[in-house]
């Protein structure tokens, strides 16, 4: 099977750590003994996600007095994208000696004109209480929002209409390269009448990017993975219950979270609906059980899997 996974930002910190690199990079470490052990198995492309290592870099940048201004976030986004793809490159080479392992850096188009960018709503960054996320809000021009129980700087995320390097990115898969690609949901940019491509200012959401991705590469699955086992049903209530199999019809008459799991399950219902193909949510230590239908939310067109007829 060719299988696409996006990477959750947790993976690779986790809310309650310090954005130290050690505990970044060990983090990756043990993220990739999965990935590992799926590439041994199957065609893999790996995107991740940089929302708590982009607002840093943000933070950093508005923060330095010797610049007139703070560096725009798609050049943030390449910084992001080389420094995960780096570690998890690495990391995969360490793994899998012999197998070749390439982090892309990509851009993804978006549209100028896209209402996202009058209306931020990525979060990025770590987490603050309110006090303290109006006052950098005040003092850096910042718009805030609330993420749960904590405050979080939101900024644009216009929607991906195509990774500019799809077709490189299938060459080298062609090669039997193991592609990290459209990290950060890729490098936002945009194109103008000429052709010419530049950078916006703007983080895309990886999990949408990753549903392009898929079906652009033809992938036969397409897995997010994050830390929770699956998608629950009354999410934060006393009900709440996991979803285990199901369909993009079921998934799309629940309601979900902006910042969260509403990007993720957007993303593989279109991906569905799309290809007629599977995609899943669920724990990234759980993957090869995902696939084997053991765990996870799993969505197809009928709701099974192992695909079969209804007929
Ligand atoms: N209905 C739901 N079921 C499960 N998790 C949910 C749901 N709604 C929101 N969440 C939250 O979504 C989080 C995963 O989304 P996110 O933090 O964006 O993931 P990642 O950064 O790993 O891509 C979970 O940790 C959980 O707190
Ligand atoms: N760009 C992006 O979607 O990052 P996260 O998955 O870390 O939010």
């Amino acid at each position: 099977m060719r299988v696409i996974v996006a990477l959750g930002g947790n993976a690779v910190l986790r809310r309650d750590e310090r954005p130290d690199a050690s505990t970044q990079l060990a983090n990756v470490r043990t993220a990739v003994r999965t990935l590992a052990g799926l590439a041994g198995r199957h065609e893999l492309v790996i995107t991740h996600g940089n929302g708590p290592q982009v607002g840093m870099l943000a933070v950093q940048s508005a923060s330095d007095p010797g610049l007139s201004r703070p560096y725009p976030f798609d050049a943030l986004g390449a910084q992001t994208q080389g420094l995960l793809g780096y570690w998890i490159q690495q990391a995969l080479q360490n793994a899998l000696p012999g197998r070749q392992v390439l982090a892309m850096v990509t851009q993804t188009l978006v549209s100028a004109v896209d209402p996202a960018f009058a209306a931020p709503s990525k979060f990025v960054g770590r987490a603050y209480d309110r006090e303290e996320a109006e006052k950098l809000a005040a003092e850096h021009g910042w718009t805030v929002k609330q993420d749960g129980g904590q405050w979080r700087r939101v900024v644009p995320s216009p929607a991906p209409q195509r990774v500019v390097e799809t077709r490189l990115i299938r060459r080298m898969m062609g090669e039997g390269v193991i592609v990290v690609c459209a990290g950060g949901g890729g490098i936002p940019v945009v194109r103008d009448e000429r052709g010419r491509l530049t950078g916006v200012e703007a983080v895309v959401d990886k999990d949408l990017t990753t549903a392009l991705l898929a079906e652009a590469l033809d992938c036969d699955a397409f897995l997010a993975l994050t830390d929770v086992p699956h998608v629950l049903r009354g999410f934060g209530t006393p009900a709440e219950s996991p979803i285990r199999h199901t369909t993009p019809h079921e998934l799309r008459a629940l309601d979900f979270p902006a910042g969260s799991m509403g990007p993720k399950v957007e993303a593989v219902c279109r991906f569905v609906e799309t290809t007629g193909d599977m995609a899943a949510i669920g724990r990234l230590d759980q993957a090869q059980r995902i696939l084997d239908g053991t765990a996870g939310t799993i969505v197809t067109p009928n709701g099974r899997w192992p695909l079969t007829s209804t007929l």
